[in-house]
């Protein structure tokens, strides 16, 4: 048997293996190459692999049929497979055609599941290869259902669930977790998965979809990524009631027990990983995101991907539709629906970029865009009752009591839709805003599909075909009067990934909002004319891994500008360095 096996691209980082398990061999050394980031290149590494049966079992280095014939010989698998060798390339053709036969999303969601935990590269690889069409599967609307159902359809845990039941013990469950190298975590409390509402312990879903796409579309590897589950309880009394319900069977705790809580995590967090390890928080509560953000940006690597992801994807998507559409941001009247943290953070960012393209004062940038919320229009006369983050847009106007009032007064030329209701964009309002714009520009972010403020079908028709349309789940293309006409998916999934990893591989300590202007500004920059003559304000998902190299690059640019990269000296060449830098989940040779 040989003992040390070829050196690598991509290479993986550590892997536990169970000293335990010596069925069929012993346990071998794979040397690797370079690894992405800063802390990783610090000493050689090795990684060990175990053999025979243990090593079909381990999905981070199984390979199925595409064992060689050398490998099956040198790592004891003669017998443990059958005969045919198989390639990479052929076992994805394979698998696809398996998904494909599925016609219940969540079965194709389910096979995607197995698949990672029977082997991760072919995972990734499917995947990458085929993004347009698994990302509706892995991620936004079927990663929504499967929430829904988590309890039923999971066999084998995925993440890390830290519950009140773990108060005081919350580092050494970090421990628990067998990768010790963690770059990104995405953590959700379930309060509220995407306009599903609260789903408590089955929010899991989330995190572990984000991260999934961390490292398909960003380029993380997929051991260096730690899905958490925050479980205080949940108000959702349906689950309460369920004797399946996987969680702790209680009412959300709140306040003091909430926050003690969330720090003790955050503090173990730091201590265990160090200060460059980024926490995304995903799909919190209102009423508990904005403080937590508020809290951690000082003091840790944190952003809110409901409010700062979704504000810099939006903001790409309207910086590139100024070409379509003419002027500048300045020029435009946004008008949102829903004020929550999708709402009050796009509408921040937005801001931010007049400001800071014009000179205007923030507070007059401010003045161009009006949120509704279920009360009617934020004015300032409602001052009193509102929230702290709904104040900055409460503006000097009437009270207006509906969306289509606010269309018909306001007259935007931009409408975003961010309240996590489905069909609020009725035929009136959107006909209001084709009344009023030659070319209306229409987001209908909420997630998931169900929750669509409109369809793209709807918003192509009632315009008849003059709408800018995205939306936060995907919607296919339509033909309207023998015209194509192509929707963006305005979702975070662009920007994510990509400004993770440029924070991983600057060794960024905090997270800037040049940093997100930056990205915007990356995305947009990838919208060609090609793009443009199709009504297309984003690209294509298919080329996400290069335009998030981009992104990377951009947010790295930008952490070096900013004093906030650790990672010295600064690669020359940002792009170039991502590239490299980036997990591929081709397999590796073991001999
Ligand atoms: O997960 C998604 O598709 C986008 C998102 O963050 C949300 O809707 O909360
Ligand atoms: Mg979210």
């Amino acid at each position: 048997m040989e003992s040390r096996l070829k050196r690598e691209k991509d290479a993986d980082g550590e892997s536990v293996v169970d000293p335990t398990s010596t069925v069929g061999g012993g346990v071998e050394d794979v040397y690797g190459e370079d690894r992405a980031s800063e802390d990783l290149l610090v000493t050689p590494w090795t990684v060990s692999v175990a053999s025979g049966y243990t090593l079909l079992r381990d999905p981070h280095h199984n390979k199925g049929l595409a064992f060689t014939e050398r490998e099956r010989d040198s790592h004891y698998l003669r017998g443990l497979l059958p005969p045919a060798v198989s390639t990479q390339e052929l076992q994805v053709k394979k698998l696809m055609q398996s998904i494909r036969s599925y016609d219940v999303p969540l079965h194709k969601y389910v096979a995607m599941m197995e698949l990672q935990e029977r082997n991760e590269r072919l995972f990734y690889k499917l995947l990458i290869d085929n993004v347009e069409e698994l990302l509706p599967v892995v991620y936004t609307p079927t990663v929504g259902e499967a929430c829904q159902k988590y309890g039923s359809i999971f066999k084998r845990p995925q993440g890390l669930y830290i519950s009140l039941k773990e108060k005081g013990k919350i580092l050494e469950v970090l421990k628990n977790w067998p990768e010790r190298s963690i770059q990104v975590i995405v953590v959700t409390d379930g309060e509220r998965i995407l306009g599903l509402g609260d789903l408590g312990c089955q929010g899991m879903g989330i995190p572990v979809g984000k991260l999934a796409l961390y490292s398909a579309l960003g380029g993380v590897r997929p051991s260096a990524c730690l899905p958490v589950t925050i479980d205080v309880g949940t108000n959702n009394q349906k689950l309460l009631d369920d004797e399946f319900y996987i969680g702790l069977r209680q009412k959300r705790a709140t306040g003091k027990e909430y926050y003690d809580l969330l720090e003790e995590f955050m503090s173990a967090v730091k201590q265990n990983y160090g200060e460059k390890v980024l926490v995304q928080f995903e799909d919190f509560a209102n009423h508990n995101a904005f403080e937590l953000l508020a809290k951690y940006k000082t003091s840790h690597l944190v952003f809110n991907d409901d409010i700062q992801g979704t504000a810099s994807v939006v903001l790409a998507g309207l910086v590139a539709s100024l070409k379509l559409l003419g002027g500048s941001l300045a020029d435009h009247t946004f008008l949102f629906f829903g004020a929550g943290e999708a709402g009050t953070g796009i509408a921040e960012l937005i801001a931010l970029e007049i400001s800071t393209k014009t000179n205007i004062p923030l507070e007059e940038a401010r003045k161009k865009i009006w949120l509704v919320d279920s009360k009617g229009l934020i004015v300032s006369s409602r001052k009193e009752s509102l929230q702290h983050f709904k104040k900055p847009w409460a503006h000097d106007h009437k009270p207006l009591s509906t969306l289509l009032d606010a269309v018909k007064v306001i007259k935007p030329s931009v409408l975003i839709g961010t309240s996590g209701v489905g069909k609020t964009f009725t035929k009136d309002v959107v006909e209001a805003m084709a009344a009023i714009n030659e070319r209306p520009l229409i987001m209908a972010l909420s997630n998931p599909t169900s929750q669509a403020e409109c369809t793209a079908e709807q918003a192509y028709t009632w315009t008849e075909g003059r709408a800018i349309f995205s939306s936060g789940s995907p919607f296919d293309p339509y033909e309207y009067n023998g015209k194509s006409f192509i929707p963006g998916q305005a979702n975070n999934a662009y920007i994510f990934p990509g400004l993770g990893f440029g924070l991983v591989i600057s060794g960024a300590i905090r997270v800037h909002d040049e940093m997100l202007l930056a990205a915007s500004e990356a995305l947009a920059s990838e919208v060609t004319q090609e793009h443009y003559e199709k009504g297309m304000i984003y690209p294509p998902l298919a080329n996400i891994r290069k335009i998030s190299a981009h992104i990377a690059a951009n947010v790295a640019g930008k952490a070096y500008e900013l004093g906030l990269a650790t990672r010295l000296p600064r690669p020359a060449d940002l792009v170039k360095y991502a590239e490299s830098c980036m997990y591929t989940p081709i397999y590796r040779s073991y001999i």
